[in-house]
């Protein structure tokens, strides 16, 4: 039995007809640990267990980060949970897409590394005017290969999806909006009136029909799954070399990394 009351990084919340799933480590700008991806975990298979809920949203807690990644602060090499690299970020990566109900993206701040990843795999996404979306990985030594990849050119086309990646720019609403990675964008104020908004839409839906289109849709890129289990077995040992340790280093101490030595 799952009692969200005893969770300390999510806040699981009943709101009418949709659960709302706050990562809630603010100061740390929602970055995960393996214990935050356990509480999301649990919380998708309660959401996904009660029948008066016909969505989910997924925000991050304040107003400065929808979810900037796995917890840096936390990292030394691997994560410190179980799962191939110390995180069970697979199995919640599967639990989104995997849940019959949509998942709604309230990005209420930066979205970076992991959390873009997260943003990318919602079945929705509405953002904030005030915030970022980007990539990170290569400049902390990283890379989500597979959901975060591939599955990101299905959204914004492959040239795009490579930009993201290879340069870690951060992107605006409005840019974001053009390229086809998130639906709406509202001004901050009006952000829960528009999540709210659509949630009252869809409880109004059917569901076996909303159930069976998601399924449709994912059964088109489920083959990016197995690439995402590929990669994550690769990010393992990645995650064991100085290269890899300089760019999580290079952030905790708040300077660029040099990755110049390993140039391939
Ligand atoms: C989000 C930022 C762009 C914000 O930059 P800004 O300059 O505005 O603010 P600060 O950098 O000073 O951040 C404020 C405050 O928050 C702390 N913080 C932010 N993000 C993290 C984090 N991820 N971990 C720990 N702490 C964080 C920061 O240290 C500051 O604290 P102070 O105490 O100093 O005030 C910028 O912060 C940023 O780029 N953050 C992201 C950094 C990052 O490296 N993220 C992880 C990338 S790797 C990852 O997420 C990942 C995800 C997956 O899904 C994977 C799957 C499979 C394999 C690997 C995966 C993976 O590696």
């Amino acid at each position: 039995m799952i009692d969200p009351t005893t969770f300390e990084d999510v806040i699981y919340e009943v709101r009418g007809r949709a659960a709302w799933i706050i990562i809630n480590r603010p100061k740390l700008y929602n970055a995960f640990r393996a214990q935050t991806i356990e509480e999301l975990i649990a919380s998708f298979k309660l959401a996904a267990d009660d029948k008066g809920v016909s969505s989910v949203v997924l925000t991050g807690a304040g107003d400065k980060a929808f979810c900037t990644g796995g917890d840096q602060s936390a990292k030394d090499g691997q994560y410190d949970g179980r799962g191939i690299v110390g995180l069970p970020i697979d199995e919640l990566q599967s639990i989104i897409r995997d849940i019959p109900k949509p998942v709604i993206a309230r990005i209420n701040g930066f979205a970076i590394g992991g959390g873009h990843v997260f943003a990318t795999l919602c079945d929705l996404s509405i953002m904030a005017d005030t915030a970022k979306l980007g990539q990170v990985g290569p400049k902390v030594g990283s890379v989500d290969a597979g959901w975060g990849t591939a599955f990101l050119a299905r959204h914004v086309g492959d040239k795009k999806a490579r930009e993201i990646w290879y340069l870690n720019l951060q992107y605006s609403g409005q840019e974001a909006l053009e390229m086809g990675l998130v639906n709406r964008v509202v001004p901050a104020d009006e952000l829960d009136a528009a999540v709210n908004e659509w949630t009252d839409i869809i409880a109004q839906r059917s569901p076996t029909a909303l159930a069976l289109a998601k399924r449709s849709f994912n059964a088109d890129s489920d083959n990016i799954r197995g690439i995402s289990q590929f990669g994550l077995n690769a990010v393992k040992l990645f995650y064991d070399t100085e290269e890899s340790k300089e760019g999580m280093r290079a952030f905790q101490e708040k300077r660029a990394p040099d990755f110049h030595k390993y140039v391939k």
